[in-house]
C-alpha cells in the first residue's frame, strides 16, 4: 500500500484547492490529443477533433475532460483507497475501451503540464513531488484491470 505523508497530503490538497475541473480538464483532453494524435483514435464519437480549433470548440472534450478531472478529483480526496476507486473504471478502460495504459501516463504527463503552466512559481519542486506521486499511483490503480 502507498505512504502518504502529512506533508505530501496537505501539498495535494493545496495545489487540489487551485485545480478548475472543467478548464482544466479541457485543457489536458486537449494537449493529449494536440500532443499525442493517435490518443484521438478512442474518441471516434466525438465529432470533429481533428485540429486543434475543432478540439477547441468541441462540446464533447470540454464534457468529458471534465469527467475525467472529476474521476482525479475523486481519488485527490480519497488519498487511501486510489486502487479501490479506480477498480472499475480500470476495468472499463481495459475490457470494454481498450485503451493502451501506457497512454495514462501520457495523461498523467500532460496533467502535470497543465498544472505547472497553471500555477508557475507556486507549483513548487515539492508540489511537483507530491503530485507526480499522485498521478503515478493514479497511472498504477488504472492499470488493475489489466492483468
Ligand atoms: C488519468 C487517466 C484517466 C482517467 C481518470 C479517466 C477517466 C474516465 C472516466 C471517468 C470515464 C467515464 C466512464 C464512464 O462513463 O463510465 C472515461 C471514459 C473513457 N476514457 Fe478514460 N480516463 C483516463 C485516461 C484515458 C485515456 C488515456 C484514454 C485514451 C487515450 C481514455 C479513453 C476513454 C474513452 C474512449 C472513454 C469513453 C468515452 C465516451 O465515449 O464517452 N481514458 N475515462
Amino acid at each position: 500500500m502507498v505512504h502518504w505523508t502529512a506533508e505530501e497530503k496537505a501539498t495535494i490538497a493545496s495545489v487540489w484547492q487551485k485545480v478548475d475541473l472543467e478548464n482544466d480538464g479541457h485543457n489536458v483532453l486537449s494537449r493529449l490529443f494536440i500532443t499525442y494524435p493517435w490518443t484521438k483514435r478512442y474518441f471516434s464519437s466525438f465529432g470533429n477533433i481533428s485540429n486543434e480549433t475543432a478540439i477547441a470548440g468541441n462540446s464533447k472534450v470540454h464534457a468529458h475532460g471534465k469527467k475525467i478531472l472529476g474521476a482525479l478529483d475523486n481519488a485527490a480526496h480519497h488519498l487511501d483507497d486510489i486502487k479501490n476507486l479506480l477498480h472499475d473504471l480500470s476495468h472499463t478502460h481495459a475490457s470494454e475501451l481498450h485503451v493502451d495504459p501506457e497512454n495514462f501516463k501520457r495523461l498523467g504527463e500532460v496533467f502535470v503540464i497543465v498544472l505547472a503552466s497553471k500555477l508557475g512559481p507556486a507549483f513548487t519542486p515539492s508540489a511537483h513531488a507530491a503530485v507526480q506521486k499522485f498521478i503515478a499511483v493514479v497511472v498504477d490503480a488504472l492499470g488493475h484491470g489489466y492483468h
